[in-house]
């Protein structure tokens, strides 16, 4: 039996306790200071009312509350990071660099970084992860076997993470921003909200599984859509030539920028 730990049971936290939570060899327990009582009845884990308990019972301890919260975290957990050196730590921290971490929580423990998303919950999350020097070939191969269970993933040289943050762990926000603007176009054309929601939806999960799932590029998928040229392709060109990629590269640029501001000191 694995006991993953978690500190801090918020949104990213109950998404990975859901994805894990289907298989049977892993145990998990969560720490959150206020929202404990919820949480255990809502996800039907243990709950325990330390930090320190958490780490007691675990082999891997998921790092899942706000990057201003480490310093506290650290502090509470002071006695058995001695105790205990052994326990892997994960970081789905979206800030604090691996060189941070190991300031804040000791110099030889075991840190890895997770930039994880929400759709982890279902298993279709994606995850990138970064090690250091401190963290051997196996240990990087189990930590990298537990996030696939939750999705894909790839182990990426820490310095891509801000930009893996931004595309993927808030991914699911621009998606769904995606999808509203789609809805609210069919219901401005005089659509029901149900009619626009479905297909809204369906057009982006049939597209996405047509890409997953054949070798199509996105442009040669538009393109078998655009055939003849004619009607598609206008509303295509307005897309493409518009402005589609400079907004979302501010939406990318303005995410990463406010990750570079938060301090986890
Ligand atoms: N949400 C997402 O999609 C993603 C989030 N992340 C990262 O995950 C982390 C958590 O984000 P998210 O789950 O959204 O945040 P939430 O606000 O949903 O959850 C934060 C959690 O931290 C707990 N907490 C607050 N203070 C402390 C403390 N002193 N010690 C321990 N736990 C504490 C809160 O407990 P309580 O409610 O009881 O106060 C809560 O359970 C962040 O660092 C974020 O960067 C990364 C990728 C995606
Ligand atoms: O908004 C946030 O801070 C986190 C980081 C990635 C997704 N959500």
């Amino acid at each position: 039996m694995l006991t993953i730990g978690f500190i801090g049971a918020g949104q990213m936290a109950q998404a990975m306790v859901k994805g894990w939570q289907k298989r049977e060899e892993i145990h998990q327990v969560v720490y959150a200071p206020t929202a404990e009582k919820q949480v255990a009845s809502e996800l039907g884990i243990q709950v325990v009312d330390t930090p320190a308990k958490v780490w007691e019972q675990a082999d891997m301890v998921v790092l899942a509350m706000k990057p201003q919260d480490l310093q506290t975290v650290a502090d509470e957990l002071r006695l058995v990071r001695m105790q205990k050196p052994e326990v892997i730590i994960v970081s789905v921290l979206a800030g604090g660099t691996l060189k941070e971490l190991h300031q804040v929580l000791g110099e030889r423990l075991v840190i890895a970084r997770a930039v994880s998303n929400i759709n982890v919950a279902l298993r279709y999350g994606y995850t990138g992860l970064a090690f250091d020097q401190y963290v051997d070939a196996s240990t990087r191969g189990a930590i990298a076997m537990l996030f696939l269970e939750l999705g894909k993933t790839d182990e990426y040289p820490e310095q891509k993470l801000s930009v893996v943050s931004a595309l993927a762990g808030s991914g699911p926000a621009f998606v769904a921003a995606f999808v509203k603007s789609y809805q609210a176009v069919g219901q401005q054309l005089g659509l029901t909200e149900d009619q626009a929601q479905v297909i809204a939806l369906q057009t982006l999960t049939g597209t996405g599984i047509n890409m997953t799932e054949t070798p199509l590029s996105a442009t040669q998928l538009a393109n078998l859509a655009i055939a003849a040229g004619v009607s598609t392709n206008a509303g295509y060109s307005y897309l493409t030539q518009g402005q589609l990629e400079e907004v979302l590269s501010g939406a990318v640029s303005a995410t990463m920028d406010k990750n570079e501001q938060g301090d986890i000191s």
